[in-house]
């Protein structure tokens, strides 16, 4: 499978090529199309032409029926799309198999049955004074916004893309998606599908390329695009912030984290080494919400740090970081952890395998000790297989450390007193707090995170909110 635009229904590889690297070995596979500037008008073109066409006039039953077919697809399609997301991620086979595909196939059922079964508001209406009866019914109904740019990262490609692309769809927008350029496989194939469903053309379009100066500013700054739905570092919505500020375009952000872990004397504490390596180490760190900042309360801290790190030094089936550049960042922050006066209990360096993956692009999952809240490895995102374990007293006291961040994405409670987990959870500065869980999901609770790390929320309604524009519609009677 190539990579290949999807413009106004047909698929092309027009523009520069550049190359596809596999992360497993950091062999060529193939290349990728960069779109020009030129393409990018076309796919926020065609979008408008089908808004004011065939797509436009379509039902909400229409559209629901329409992603039913498009799960439909990716399933009967399951083998080629994990093959393409291992491909492309180096990811092992069973997280694309049990995680990535799946969602992706649970994003359009989802929102299948969420914006069907909508309901709209009235509110009968009684002015005393007006003249005649005055009385009225208003109520409202919901405009999709229209042109929708979609900028997804690599971490997780057809979850994050499928993730704004159903919702999108479903409240009647036109989208026009741009994966990033580490990861195009599994957009086009979802274009393949999209096609055979018989969506009708333009009202999703794929352009493949890079982001600053390139396909993804292009597209972010285009003053036919009406929203932007985007997910990747906070830099980078920054940037599109910038943009976007231009025209005034809504932008619904799910941005970076520096989540933490609470673990609380009182956990159980095999599940909390257990649940905290998962959330440390699952996709190698490379998932928003990994935790990367882990308080201990002292009577279990040094039991709690060597049994961490005997977990990270038993990983075995691990993935690589996506490229060259970002393992050299995830190195370069281990590096510094040690100029900081870190003390790297488990992992540090460049794993040696004897095969292949030595060509590839791994870190060795990590547990650091020893530096102070002010250091910018507790402080900055690494988005590597890596954590620093401090230890706390108090209750407040773990608080406070978790809310000394400039992110607020997702935090970790482990406690066994649900008392504590009640008073504690809600006093966390983040959009999600699992408490003696992690990443446990149920696609209708609103996801996104508070300060650096987002904004908006995305999750059932609050994905249909963003993509739709209340109209109220006043009636006297
Ligand atoms: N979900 C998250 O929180 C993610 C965080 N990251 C963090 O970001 C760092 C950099 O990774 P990148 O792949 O470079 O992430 P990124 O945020 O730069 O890329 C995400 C998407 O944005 C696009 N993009 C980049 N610059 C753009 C611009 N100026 N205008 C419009 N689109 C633009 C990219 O092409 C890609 O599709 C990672 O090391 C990690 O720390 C990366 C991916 C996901
Ligand atoms: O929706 C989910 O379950 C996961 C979302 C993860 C991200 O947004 C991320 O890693 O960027």
């Amino acid at each position: 499978m190539k990579p290949a635009h999807y413009v106004n229904g047909v698929f092309s590889t027009s523009g520069a090529a550049f190359p596809l690297r596999s992360p497993v070995d950091g062999n060529q596979m193939g290349v990728v199309p960069e779109a020009t500037r030129e393409t990018v008008d076309e796919a926020v073109n065609a979008a408008g032409a089908a808004l004011a066409g065939a797509w436009g006039r379509t039902d909400v039953g229409e559209r629901c029926a329409l992603l039913r077919r498009i799960a439909d697809g990716v399933e009967a399609r399951f083998e080629e799309f994990v093959d393409a997301e291992v491909a492309d991620t180096g990811k092992p086979r069973e997280l694309a198999a049990t995680v990535d595909i799946p969602r992706a196939i649970g994003n359009f059922r989802a929102y299948a049955d969420l914006a069907y079964g909508r309901p709209e508001r009235a509110y009968p209406t009684t002015v005393p004074g007006w003249s005649g009866s005055g009385q009225a019914l208003n109520y409202t109904v919901r405009r999709p916004l229209g042109v929708v740019a979609v900028i997804s990262p690599w971490n997780l490609p057809l979850l994050l893309l499928t993730w704004k692309v159903a919702p999108a769809l479903a409240a009647g927008n036109a989208v026009v998606a741009k994966p990033s350029e580490e990861t195009p496989s599994t957009a086009t194939l979802l274009a393949e599908v999209i096609d055979a469903a018989g969506l009708p053309p333009g009202a999703f379009n794929l352009v493949h390329g890079h982001g600053a100066n390139a396909a993804g500013e292009y597209l972010t700054s285009h003053p036919g695009v009406d929203a932007i739905a985007f997910t990747g570092a906070s830099a980078t919505g920054a940037a599109i912030m910038r943009n976007a500020a231009d025209h005034v375009t809504p932008v619904s952000f799910e941005l970076g984290g520096k989540n933490p872990a609470l673990v609380f004397a009182d956990a159980d504490l095999a599940e909390a080494v257990e649940g905290t390596a998962r959330s440390t180490f699952t996709h190698s760190g490379q998932i928003c919400l990994c935790t990367e900042r882990v308080y201990v309360q002292r009577p279990v801290y040094e039991e709690f740090v060597q049994a961490l790190a005997e977990r990270a030094r038993a990983q075995r089936d691990y993935g690589p970081m996506i490229s060259a550049e970002h393992r050299d960042k995830v190195l370069s922050y281990y590096r510094l952890a040690r100029e900081e006066g870190a003390t790297v209990v488990a992992g540090g360096g460049v794993p040696r395998f004897g095969d292949e993956r030595d060509g590839g692009f791994y870190v060795e999952p990590t547990v650091l000790t020893g530096l102070p809240e002010s250091a910018r490895t507790v402080r900055e995102e690494i988005f590597g297989p890596v954590c620093h374990v401090a230890p706390f007293d108090e209750e407040d006291e773990a608080v406070r450390l978790a809310n000394d961040s400039p992110y607020g994405l997702a935090a970790t409670v482990w406690t066994t007193d649900l008392s504590r987990a009640h008073r504690v959870a809600p006093r966390v500065e983040a959009g999600i707090v699992w408490v003696n869980c992690w990443n446990l999901r149920d696609l209708r609770t609103p996801f996104g995170g508070v300060k650096a790390s987002g904004i908006g929320r995305e999750g059932g309604e609050y994905s249909l909110d963003f993509f739709s524009e209340p109209v109220n519609v006043c009636v006297k009677i």
